[in-house]
Parts: C-alpha cells; structure tokens; sequence
C-alpha cells in the first residue's frame, strides 16, 4: 500500500451557514464537524499520515479537537483565502514519503471507510479519482430575470465530493501550474482534469453530503441518527 496522506480541508468561514466563524466546529449531534472526518481518516489502514488546514485564529482549536491521543501522525497548518490556495498550503506540508493524497472537505462529516476505500483502490488504479454522485434533479441554466436559459441534459452528468485521491506528483503539478496560469477552481479534479490527466468518478453516497446551509444541519443529523439505528439493530 502506497503512502497516502489526507489532507482536510477545514479553514473556510462558513459565511452560507450564516456563522461569522468557522463551520468546521459546529456541533452536529454534539460533537464538531471536524471530529467526524478526523475519526474516519484516523481509523483507516489505508491512511498514513493527516494534515489539518485550517484558519490561523483556529489551529489550537483543531489541536484541542484532534487530542493527544491521534491515532497517526497529525499536523495543522494554516489555509488560505480560498478552498484551492489552503489546499496549495497543505500540499507543502506533506511528508515526504506521501505518493498519494486524499483530500477531504471537514465540511462533510458523514464520511465513511467504505467510500474512502472506493476512491483510494480507483484512484491506485487510474491515478486519480473522486467521489461523486449522478445528478438526481433536472438542471436548469440561469439567464436573465432569472428565467431558464436552457435546460442541461443530465444524462452524464455527476455532482463532485470529496474525497478526491490522487497521485501527488500529479496534484502537485496541477497545482504548481495553477498557481503560475492563474486557474481558479472549486475542486482539485478540475485542476488534474485541466493538467490532461484521468480522473475516476467514483458512485459516491447521497448522504456524504457538504453541510452548507442550516437544512444540511438537519439533514446530517437525520443522517446520523438512522445511521446509528441500522448499527444498533
Ligand atoms: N479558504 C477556504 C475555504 C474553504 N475551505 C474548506 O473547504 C471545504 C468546502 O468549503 P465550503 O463548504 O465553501 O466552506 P466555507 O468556505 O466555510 O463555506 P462558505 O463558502 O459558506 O463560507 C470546507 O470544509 C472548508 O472548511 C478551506 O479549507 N479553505
Ligand atoms: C470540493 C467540493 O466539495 C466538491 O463538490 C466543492 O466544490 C466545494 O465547494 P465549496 O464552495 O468550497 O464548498
């Protein structure tokens, strides 16, 4: 098994969930956000090493949450102004023996073993790959006066997740160039994806949803709670 390093996106602000703080602390069925994707990554055999990014105010804060006890080597290094510049500054951090990476949003706590294992032996095989689910609803593009431009086939298309695992000479390229080309984007895929390389999709969970907004609080307590109802019986 390769070295494989997640790297958990944790230093957004929170500003849709209506916070004026980091989100990543939230308490969900009374503990944070945070802790749920620490738990996970921290239990899987197929992970060696994990950095947390997050805000510079908040870094004790995740070291109060990770706990003396980590399962494996941790570290918390400060993010960026946005998701792909605090990703760059994790890529920094990496230990050197990392050959692959697996990058993870804090923001979605209900991340299993299962799922991370999906993306990993895909990602193993094609160099890249990411969670994700087909489109359910029917798209719509958007014009003036909020009227329907058009409407999107679906058919082929997927809403992105994370985690996305990939080679780490290709995430570091993409990266590199995106920062010297001036390519914004609000996944890593599409940075590997604009370097030519494949990336897997890989059928995700409907329920490993992003909490965003405060319906996404409800939901993942619902989640949770009929999670926890399956494993009790
Ligand atoms: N500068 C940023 C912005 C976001 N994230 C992380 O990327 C994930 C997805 O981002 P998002 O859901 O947008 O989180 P926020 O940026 O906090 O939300 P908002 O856009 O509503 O402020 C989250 O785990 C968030 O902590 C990050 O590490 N660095
Ligand atoms: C990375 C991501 O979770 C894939 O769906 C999503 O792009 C993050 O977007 P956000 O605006 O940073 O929450």
């Amino acid at each position: 098994m390769p070295f494989l390093t997640a790297l958990v996106a944790a230093a957004g602000r929170g500003r849709r969930l209506g916070l004026g703080y980091n989100k990543v602390f939230l308490p969900l069925k009374g503990r944070p956000l945070l802790s749920y994707s620490l738990e996970v990554l921290g239990r899987s055999p197929l992970v060696q090493a994990v950095i947390v990014v997050t805000t510079p105010e908040d870094v004790d804060r995740c070291w109060a949450i990770i706990g003396p006890q980590y399962a494996k080597g941790i570290r918390v290094v400060e993010g960026g102004k946005e998701r792909q510049d605090s990703v760059g500054k994790g890529l920094k951090a990496l230990p050197p023996e990392t050959e692959f990476v697996a990058i993870h949003d804090a923001a979605r706590p209900l991340l299993t073993e299962e799922l991370l294992a999906k993306v990993v032996k895909a990602a193993l095989e094609t160099g890249a790959a990411i969670a994700a689910v087909p489109v359910q609803d029917t798209i719509k593009r958007c014009g003036a006066a909020e009227l329907v431009e058009r409407t999107v086939n679906r058919e082929g298309l997927w809403a992105a997740q994370t985690p996305q695992v990939f080679r780490r000479d290709w995430l570091e390229e993409a990266h590199r160039r995106a920062r010297a080309e001036g390519w914004r984007a609000t996944d890593d895929a599409s940075l590997v994806e604009r370097c030519g390389y494949p990336v897997k999709l890989v059928p995700g969970d409907y329920a490993n949803i992003k909490i965003t907004t405060p319906v996404d609080l409800v939901l993942a307590t619902a989640l949770l709670e009929a999670r926890e109802k399956i494993k009790i019986e």
